[in-house]
């Protein structure tokens, strides 16, 4: 459950959300806009403490921490993509794939870093700095850079907002490929029903509560769920 402000102007972004994510899947999250998408991914990444319940990490406990240790658990344990890349300008893709291996001062493991690096497409690219790069390939960078630390959940806020259709259903593609070929676990938030039939399981929310779901999700089969749920 998730409550911003009290009283009069209290909004429930979330109400009893009970939802589990699959270790080796991709997860795409729906649902209107408004319908609390964003919350729930906040409160299960640990950048955002749910008002009351539970979230788990494997069995972890993370509502409660407190913000260092939140911020120990983004850093090893979750990868992020976001919808602006958010690569730095004055780093390699390399040096921005590595970089938070590095700030987390672990070693990376080469051979997963050639694996993902050659899922992604990026091998003569890795020199080359994020204004040398498209929308596309600099999205490729953030993926390669979600999974490169082998995190137990890659999360991506609508990882394709700001990319043409091409460069997105690439990197939808890319998303899918590293969570099957590397055994790893991913949840995306989208709103674009052609996104989630990336996924293998399609999670619908309408005020906060869980409403639906979809496993081998369709585009067909997520505009039909959508317009159910919005009809
Ligand atoms: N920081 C905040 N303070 C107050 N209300 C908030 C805050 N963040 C979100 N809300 C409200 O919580 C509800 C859920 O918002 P949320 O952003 O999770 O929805 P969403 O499904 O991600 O929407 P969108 O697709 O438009 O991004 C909305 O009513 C929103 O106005």
């Amino acid at each position: 459950m998730k409550t911003y402000g009290e009283g009069d102007a209290a909004v429930h972004a979330l109400r009893g959300v009970d939802v589990g994510f699959e270790h080796g899947a991709f997860t795409a999250i729906m649902g209107p806009s408004g319908s609390g998408k964003s919350t729930l991914m906040h409160c299960i990444a640990g950048l955002d403490t749910a008002t009351r319940g539970s979230v788990r990490l494997n069995g972890d406990e993370i509502t409660g921490m407190g913000e260092r240790r939140l911020t120990r658990l983004r850093r090893d344990r979750i990868g992020f993509i976001f919808q602006a890349f958010n690569l730095l300008p004055m780093l390699t893709a390399e040096q921005n794939i590595l970089l938070p291996l590095e700030i987390a001062g672990r070693r990376p493991d080469w051979a997963l870093f050639d694996e993902v690096v050659e899922i992604v497409g990026l091998r003569d690219r890795l020199d080359h700095r994020p204004s040398e790069l498209s929308g596309g390939q600099q999205q490729r960078v953030a993926v390669a850079r979600a999974f490169v630390s082998r995190p137990e959940v890659v999360f991506a806020d609508e990882p394709t907002g700001n990319l043409d259709s091409a460069s997105g259903t690439a990197v939808l593609e890319l998303l899918r490929t590293s969570v099957h070929r590397l055994g790893m676990t991913a949840v995306m938030v989208t709103h674009d029903a052609k996104a989630a039939s990336y996924a293998d399981r399609a999670v619908f929310l309408r005020d906060g509560r869980v409403e639906d779901e979809i496993d081998a999700p369709t585009a067909d089969s997520v505009l039909a769920a959508m317009m159910k749920l919005e009809g």
